[in-house]
């Protein structure tokens, strides 16, 4: 697979960032964040998964290295760690660090902030789990099409443990259809796998991948015996409509199965970094599984 360009050299050129985001769909930094932070957090996310027992007996919390109780997001067993990761602070805060907030509302020319459905993904060994189908973000998050999503590897991701992917240009094909699939998200969409345009790299902490609603990404299986850990946030303009949730708006990842956030954030510093700015206005969620979805217009991508 190729390589994902390296766009660090002209990380203060808004104008070349924001062709080459419209362009390829992506934009890839290298070392964006201090390495340190990040590591920081997967040390308290290790420890979170070593005492819930997702770590074999006997192996350094720094490997990862699964143990029979870990599992795909979302199934039994699940929950009890992930509440726990969802409820440390320094993990969110890693969504409002000032490179991801300054890069995105550069990009998008006024003021972003970050959803606080901050993601946390620990994806086990494949076959046992399923990587993440191929997708577009917005028929998950809807709201405005210019909601940019940051992933972030937490620990370092070689292809063989199965880190995003993501197909360069593929904003230009708009909304496509999408059909069930196994994995996080449950639906894939009908894109070509084999595209010679598919492109990942080897991450490493402190790395960010950035793309739009409309580009096709997925993870890749993981073919080692660890945890992969990363994180997904996401951006949007102050001004642009956000959707509403079933139950409300601003609440965790896999709310209600994890609890709200005055529980998650007992004991806390601050809340901001789970806060949405006053002023946002919400619309309407639809179906995210609807055939025809109409491709809103974009201030990056022509369709
Ligand atoms: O990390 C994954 O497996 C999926 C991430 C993803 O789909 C995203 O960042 O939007
Ligand atoms: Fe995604």
């Amino acid at each position: 697979m190729k390589e994902l360009t390296d766009s660090s050299a002209v990380l203060h050129d808004t104008a070349v960032l924001r062709t080459r985001l419209s362009e390829d769909g992506y934009l890839f930094f290298r070392e964006l964040l201090p390495s340190g932070v990040v590591d920081d957090v997967r040390a308290q996310i290790a420890r979170i998964l070593s005492d819930s027992n997702w770590l074999a007996p006997g192996t350094s919390a720094d490997k990862l290295i699964a143990s029979e109780r870990a599992v795909e997001e979302g199934s039994p067993g699940f929950f009890g760690a992930y509440t726990a990761i969802q409820s440390t602070e320094a993990f969110h805060q890693l969504a409002v660090r000032p490179e991801l907030l300054g890069l995105t509302s550069r990009l998008l020319g006024e003021e972003s902030f970050a959803h606080p459905a901050h993601i946390c993904r620990i994806a086990p060994p494949s076959p046992g789990a399923s990587p993440t189908p191929i997708h577009q973000d917005y028929r998950f998050i809807q709201g405005c099409i210019d909601t940019l999503t940051t992933w972030l590897p937490l620990s370092a991701a070689p292809p063989e443990i199965g880190g995003l992917r993501v197909f360069a240009g593929s904003p230009r094909l708009g909304v496509l259809p999408v059909r069930a699939a196994d994995g996080p998200g449950m639906m894939r969409a009908e894109a070509d796998e084999e595209h010679p345009e598919w492109r990942t790299a080897s991450y490493r902490p402190g790395d960010v991948l950035l793309f739009g609603s409309l580009t096709v990404h997925g993870a890749m299986p993981n073919r080692t015996r660890q945890l992969r850990v990363s994180a997904d946030f996401r951006y949007q303009a102050v001004s642009a409509p956000m959707a509403r949730d079933v139950l409300g708006t601003g609440k965790p990842h896999y709310h209600p199965d994890v609890p709200d956030f005055p529980t998650l954030t007992r004991g806390w510093a601050s809340t901001t970094s789970v806060e949405i700015p006053p002023g946002v206005h919400f619309v309407d969620r639809f179906d995210p599984r609807l055939d025809e979805v109409p491709t809103p217009a974009s201030r990056f991508f022509a369709s």
